[in-house]
């Protein structure tokens, strides 16, 4: 008990938001058996996960250089070799290591957890019967559980509520399911990415339930290695052990590795593209983990919008049978931008190019998506393409002009591998309405404008959308937000017209947000009022093509 006492004098309720996301009765598991029978110090460092989980799926500041110790990675294998040391401490079998990764989600049910505690402190102090007190407090724990999910609506990740019974709920212990990993690698042209999914699936055939992902990038992208391709192979066994440290050794043989490329890639010439996919391919076929036929590959821009489709639904609760209620998605890239949603009016289907309507097919139904990915439209492509740089390889001492830039701006870009000299125009017109002309050239005549999007629709953007919100000040990075175009157009002028110490940090803000208005309000033709949900993480969990591509190769959803 004096031990007990100690620990208690440290324990916090915030650092303990993973432990009030569990279900009633893993939370008396945990509480009566960790906190009473084991030690409460055990509990101590298991709450701690949680925040360090946290902190290991914050990006990496931008500017990773390939020779750069990667810290995430490094603050990743300290929390994951701490799992080990705890593991062995306590002789926890394997099946608490996912079980307690789980725990980084908030489920927001912070008071029943708290009055939960303080029963459980009284019950200990006045020595009453262990097993009576777990009625009483399931009871409790039942009725404030109830009305706090209430409060907390979303915030309570139950995907089972929202796809009725083909989904298992996260309410049942997770040693009695069949727990499964994925790895999806993400190579973007700005980019590369590792995500490391932790699924349970109970039911043979339902889908699975997503219990954790781990999370982490470099930068530059691999075409930027273009010609030492050897790098590309570097990057991915970098990345690789976050895979290791996430997945349990005995379950390496069964988790497929997929890596996927998108519009670094495709902007490739073929033969560069190939040199880059095999030093992958060999550093896949050398790890021990499970390599699927066409594991490494240039993913098509069709698969890439609807995949991001998917991510989005599954995550809001949304991917159901009633596909009706689902929402749009709209993703920028640096090299390529998608929108995909369902259309709901027949003009939107029959008006659209023939390849832009593309069949899906999920829980025994085919749904008619409008998707397209335009590359080239993405925002540093679009930059190239509106300074007239595009395809040129930036060797050249040539300076490309644009009355985006600040007059006396002077400097370089780089994207793909390449550098470009830049400047502004020193004696012409600059400001919002010239540089919208400039990028207006970009969309004009490329974007295909969806008949219904006039009308009011609901759609969230990611990706640079979302960084950009956030570097103009329209949104929190913590929280996202709904925006307007409307607003992005309003701080576009501002920061085009009153150059301030927002420019002087990045003088391609004032270019990229007038790219973004144009691209939605000339391009995709969307009103100015539409508001746009503009999220980074649902749930935790990253808005990106790569969750839907690991649901996808597990479900084998058809895409036609
Ligand atoms: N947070 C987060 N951002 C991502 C992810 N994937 C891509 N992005 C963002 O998407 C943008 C560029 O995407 P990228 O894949 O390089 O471009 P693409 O090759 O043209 O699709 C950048 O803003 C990235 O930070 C992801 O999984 N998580």
């Amino acid at each position: 008990m004096k031990e007990n006492k100690a620990a208690g004098k440290s324990f916090s309720f915030s650092s303990c938001r993973a432990v009030i996301s569990s279900p009633a009765h893993t939370v008396l598991r945990h509480h009566l058996l960790l906190s009473i029978k084991l030690k409460l110090s055990w509990s101590r460092c298991y709450c701690q996960t949680p925040a360090l989980l946290q902190s290991i799926n914050h990006k990496p500041p931008h500017g990773h250089g390939i020779n750069a110790q990667d810290s995430q990675t490094e603050l990743y294998i300290s929390s994951s070799s701490r799992w080990t040391e705890l593991n062995k401490r306590y002789q926890l079998s394997a099946k608490h290591a996912p079980q307690t990764r789980q725990k980084n989600r908030s489920f927001g049910l912070k008071a029943p957890s708290f009055v939960l505690l303080l029963t459980l402190r009284i019950s200990v102090s006045l020595r009453m019967s262990a097993s009576l007190w777990v009625w009483r407090l399931l009871a409790v724990w039942t009725l404030l559980a109830v009305s706090s999910s209430q409060r907390n609506g979303l915030n309570a990740v139950d995907f089972s509520q929202r796809f009725g019974n083909a989904l298992p709920s996260l309410s049942r212990p997770a040693n009695a399911s069949q727990i499964f990993y994925g790895v999806m690698f993400d190579a973007g042209s700005t980019g590369t990415r590792i995500h490391v999914y932790t699924f349970i699936q109970k039911e043979p055939d339902g889908l699975p339930v997503l219990d954790n992902e781990m999370f982490h990038s470099m930068k530059p992208g691999l075409s930027a290695y273009a010609d030492i391709p050897e790098i590309a192979g570097h990057t991915v066994r970098q990345l690789l052990r976050v895979a290791k440290k996430t997945v349990p050794p005995v379950e390496w043989k069964r988790t497929p590795l997929v890596f996927r490329a998108t519009a670094g890639l495709r902007l490739l010439s073929p033969a560069k593209a190939h040199a880059l996919l095999e030093e992958v391919q060999d550093v896949f076929d050398e790890s021990p983990f499970y390599v699927p036929p066409d594991s490494v590959s240039i993913m098509n821009g069709t698969n890439e919008g609807i995949l991001a489709w998917v991510t989005v639904n599954f995550l809001t609760g949304r991917l159901n049978r009633d596909t009706q209620k689902t929402v749009g998605i709209l993703d920028l890239g640096g090299g390529s931008t998608q929108i995909t949603f369902l259309p709901k009016s027949k003009k939107t289907i029959e008006s659209a190019p023939a390849d832009y309507i593309v069949r899906f097919d999920m829980f025994n139904s085919t749904h008619k998506l409008y998707t397209h990915s335009y590359l080239g439209n993405g925002i540093k492509a679009a930059r190239l393409s509106a300074l007239g740089a595009l395809g040129s390889d930036g060797l050249e001492k040539k300076v490309f002009k644009t009355s985006c830039l600040p007059k006396k701006h002077t400097g370089e870009f780089s994207f793909g591998g390449f550098s470009y000299h830049v400047s502004g125009v020193t004696n012409g017109v600059t400001g919002f309405k010239a540089c919208y002309q400039e990028m207006l050239k970009v969309v004009k005549g490329i974007i295909n404008q969806p008949h219904e999007l006039k009308d009011s629709s609901t759609f969230y953007a990611f990706s640079y959308y979302f960084d950009h919100a956030v570097e103009a000040g329209l949104i929190d990075e913590s929280r996202g937000g709904a925006v307007k175009i409307r607003d992005f157009r309003k701080r576009a002028k501002e920061v085009c017209n009153r150059p301030s110490k927002r420019s002087q940090l990045n003088p391609f803000l004032c270019m990229d947000l007038t790219y973004i208005v144009c691209l939605l309000k000339d391009g995709f033709g969307f009103k100015e009022s539409t508001v746009l949900q503009l999220t980074k993480k649902v749930r935790n969990v990253e808005t990106s093509w790569a969750l839907g591509a690991a649901i996808y190769h597990f479900q084998k959803f058809r895409i036609h």
